[in-house]
């Protein structure tokens, strides 16, 4: 039996989200810290554990068939890569950032400054593209302390919550670049591959729409139903049954997660009652 080869990060960012969404879509993997190669039960996958940076190549070279990285990781390596799925996870922004202090506050600012990174193809291209030129120095990790060592003016690096910039007295200037972890696909995919593939892509998607969606059910009283059900558009209309007590209805349909708290402060004021909100595992539209 053919197996699909992926590629996740050894260890970081990356790693807890991608054996997440593994698991949700049915991958059974057994994986204690350290090991570097896995087999998946109830789907036939190999799974190896890699460094975050050495992933782009190994996909690039059809050494594995598939790996889950940053997209920033790809603008940065300029490995030519398909992009098969964006994952909806380690959701993040490479950004300038200057210290509190300073006065540089646009792109234009940045001219003939020094700038410390991480992503120094990726600054580069930006600053290519606005006509500015700076001094890049690369540095590989810790980016944040460069200016308090007088290293750098200005550096450009991954801002999610923002506490590793305010720690350091950081202030973000603006972002260029936003990024999610992202499964890409290698070459010699055979039609049994393909097949494999077309499983995986469809479960991700799956799991995707379960998460991004809850299932909202309510008792409604007759009288509001038609007001209730424009609220509730659903997957195709709202399910109506009928409570035992006469005069209510139970109105069952799926909402969008981020809209949730708009839609039952809607319902409550349409008259609804007893609103269950219920995380939705799988959907298939
Ligand atoms: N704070 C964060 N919040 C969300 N996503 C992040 C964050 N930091 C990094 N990422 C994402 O995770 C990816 C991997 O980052 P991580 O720091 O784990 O590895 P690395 O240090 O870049 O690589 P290597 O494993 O080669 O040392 C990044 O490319 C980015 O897409
Ligand atoms: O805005 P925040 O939520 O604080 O996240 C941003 C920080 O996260 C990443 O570092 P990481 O912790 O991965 O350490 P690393 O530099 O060793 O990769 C990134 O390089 C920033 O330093
Ligand atoms: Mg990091």
């Amino acid at each position: 039996m053919k197996r699909l080869i992926i590629a996740l990060q050894k260890s970081g960012r990356l790693q807890e989200g991608s054996l997440e969404l593994l698991k949700e879509c049915g991958l059974k993997v057994d994986y204690r810290n350290g090991q570097l190669k896995v087999f998946t039960s109830d789907y036939p996958a190999e799974l190896l554990f890699l460094r975050n940076s050495d992933i782009p190549q190994y996909v690039a070279d059809g050494v594995v068939d598939l790996g889950i990285v940053g997209s920033n990781l790809l603008e940065e390596d300029e490995t030519p890569i398909e992009i098969v799925q964006a994952l909806n996870f380690s959701k993040c922004r490479v950004s300038f950032a200057v210290p509190k202090t300073s006065n540089i506050q646009t792109a234009q600012d940045l001219h003939e400054k020094r700038i410390a990174t991480s992503y120094p193809n990726s600054v580069r291209k930006y600053l290519l593209k606005e006509g500015i030129t700076a001094d890049i120095h690369t540095i590989s990790g810790s980016v944040e302390i460069a200016p308090s060592l007088d290293l750098a003016d200005a550096i450009a690096d991954i801002v999610s919550t923002g506490n590793t910039l305010f720690q350091n007295n950081l202030r973000e200037v603006f972002p260029f670049l936003y990024s999610e972890a992202v499964l890409i696909k290698g070459k010699n995919f055979n039609s049994e591959k393909q097949a494999l593939l077309d499983e995986l892509v469809f479960r991700i998607q799956s799991v995707l729409a379960g998460n991004e969606n809850k299932y909202i059910l309510l008792n409604a009283p007759e009288g509001e139903l038609e007001t209730i059900c424009k609220i509730l558009p659903g997957m195709k209309s709202p399910t109506i049954l009928p409570l035992a007590i006469e005069g209510w209805m139970s109105v069952h349909s799926v909402v969008k997660q981020k809209e949730v708290w708009q839609i039952v402060q809607q319902l409550k004021t349409a008259g609804a009652e007893g609103i269950l909100v219920c995380p939705i595992e799988k959907m298939v539209s």
